[in-house]
């Protein structure tokens, strides 16, 4: 049996901080979730040397081949029988086989491709819409539903067709992928990864980071990328000077003195941030969708333009979201210190409106310091949309609008409900919630399925669960295949 090599990376959720972490002043809260892209890796000696097949089973149309040619330079080049192009995937071959002949060297590179690799890339169904699946299948949106949905679904149309959730599928499969590559070549050791912070993970953050602007065309914040590689945290953005000289069109040069993890012009900082225990997030995609790219564009003019006003209001927000954050990680303190009381205080908290949840007179004391972190978090978190709505009435732009305020609104009055937004850069395409997810519950009475009535019937918007939860796995994960449900009859279908 050839050796398959497995590498994962989750999805993003930024519930803090968006459009603050364009900018290096400011940092923002993402939290990455359980799912996740795999990239598995194989040699494939029925192929012709020198070739690299790439799969998306998922999709319609998604094999690629490339040859690849190592001197005088690395030249990956997509073969004449493709019939569509993938410029992300066709980057990160090219960009990780270059960094990996400078690092391994040309004979040890030319000695993994003498027999061909094969790659296959899946992701969980999370990140595609599944909303016109359940309504074929006459199943009710909610997340048991997804669950009868097998692992890694064929979405039956083409990538450039698909519906998107928002969780940054770009980023996780650009993780994923080259991630996997730098493990079978062994530029990286598969036990650097069980390493949360090393030269490893640092040298395949830099390696995602660059091919993933270079893909895009531009430098984002990078918060997706991070996420995928470190999992949930609080990220401040690295300065995109680093990568300038490599953005360029003209011939490249040499990778690793800028990718290096010893680089120290790489001034990203990742700083730990988990959710609370017995706290879930829920997500939902909601049927109309915005266009990132163009709100960024619209905010950022009126940031330049009214400066004093602007700046007031991002710090303003910056407070409010390192309070959300600090508030959070209080919390997990809170339970670390005392897991009992802890666990019976989100059980009160699950089951009541927030306005009563420090209101009771009887309250044994040492729940009250987490009844009180409970409401803290409700109450940032309600002043931290409050001032996105007001970012996006200052600047013209839709960050919340209406009809996501009215939905928002009714999801977080119910009881058991910490508090929610629009992620990232908001608009109509997604809400997140996060709800008290206690120990034990009456059947019908936790906090998600109070929230899960209220999504399979709302009116107003198209409203349909994911399945994610928070991954707690620091990001970047090898895998075995059999260990994930789905996987090995994915690579061989
Ligand atoms: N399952 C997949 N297999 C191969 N390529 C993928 C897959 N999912 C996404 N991609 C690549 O990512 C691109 C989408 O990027 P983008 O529109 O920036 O997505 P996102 O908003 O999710 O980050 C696709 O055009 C394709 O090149
Ligand atoms: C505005 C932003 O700060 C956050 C955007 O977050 P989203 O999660 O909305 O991103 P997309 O996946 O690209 O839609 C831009 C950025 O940081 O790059």
């Amino acid at each position: 049996m050839p050796r398959t090599t497995v590498i994962s990376a989750p999805g993003k959720v930024l519930i803090a901080g968006g459009y603050l972490v364009l900018d290096p002043a400011y940092s923002g809260v993402v939290v990455s979730t359980s799912s996740r892209f795999y990239t598995a890796l194989r040699d494939e000696p029925s192929l012709k040397p020198d070739t690299i097949r790439v799969r998306s089973p998922q999709f319609i149309d998604a094999t690629w081949l490339y040859s690849a040619v190592l001197e005088p330079s690395v030249l990956i080049e997509p073969l004449g029988e493709n019939s569509s192009k993938n410029k992300f995937v066709h980057l990160a071959l090219q960009h990780t086989l270059s960094l990996a002949v400078e690092i391994k060297g040309v004979d040890a590179v030319r000695e993994a491709l003498s027999r061909a690799l094969d790659i296959t890339i899946v992701g969980d169904n999370d990140f595609y819409s599944q909303r016109s699946r359940l309504e074929a299948l006459g199943l009710p949106r909610t997340i048991k539903s997804l669950s009868s949905i097998p692992p890694f679904c064929p979405t039956e149309v083409r990538l450039s067709e698909v519906h998107k959730t928002g969780l940054g599928s770009s980023a996780a499969l650009i993780t994923s992928l080259t991630s996997a590559l730098l493990v079978h070549l062994s530029v990286i050791p598969e036990a650097s990864l069980s390493d949360d912070s090393g030269e490893g993970r640092r040298l395949a953050h830099n390696l995602a980071q660059f091919v993933h602007c270079v893909a895009q065309g531009k430098v984002g914040s990078g918060f997706d990328v991070s996420a995928a590689v470190f999992g949930s945290h609080l990220y401040t953005r690295f300065g995109p000077s680093v990568i300038q000289e490599l953005m360029s069109d003209d011939a490249l040069p040499k990778l690793l003195p800028v990718l290096s993890p010893s680089n120290n012009a790489w001034d990203y900082r990742v700083e730990n941030f988990k959710l609370p225990p017995y706290t879930r997030i829920m997500l939902a995609d909601v049927d109309a969708g915005s266009d990132t790219p163009s709100l960024v564009g619209k905010v950022l003019k009126w940031r330049k333009e009214k400066s004093i006003e602007a700046d007031a209001l991002w710090k303003h927000l910056d407070q409010l979201n390192q309070s959300l954050a600090q508030t959070l990680l209080h919390l997990s303190k809170l339970h670390d210190q005392d897991p009992e009381n802890y666990k019976n205080a989100v059980k009160y908290v699950s089951s009541l409106h927030s306005v009563q949840w420090d209101a009771n007179p009887l309250q044994p004391a040492e729940e009250l310091p987490i009844v009180k972190a409970f409401s803290e978090a409700h109450e940032i978190s309600q002043e931290v949309r409050s001032k996105m709505k007001q970012m996006g009435d200052f600047s013209g732009v839709p960050i919340e609008p209406a009809e996501q305020t009215r939905l928002l609104d009714i999801c977080i009055s119910l009881p058991g409900v910490v508090g929610g937004g629009v992620p990232g850069a908001g608009g109509y395409d997604a809400i997140w919630l996060l709800v008290c997810d206690p120990a034990s519950c009456k059947p019908d009475q936790t906090p998600l399925q109070r929230v899960e009535r209220i999504w399979s019937t709302y009116k107003e918007l198209n409203v349909s669960p994911l399945s994610s939860k928070e991954s707690l796995a620091k990001g970047i994960r090898l895998e075995s295949v059999d260990e994930i449900p789905g996987l090995a009859s994915m690579l061989n279908t």
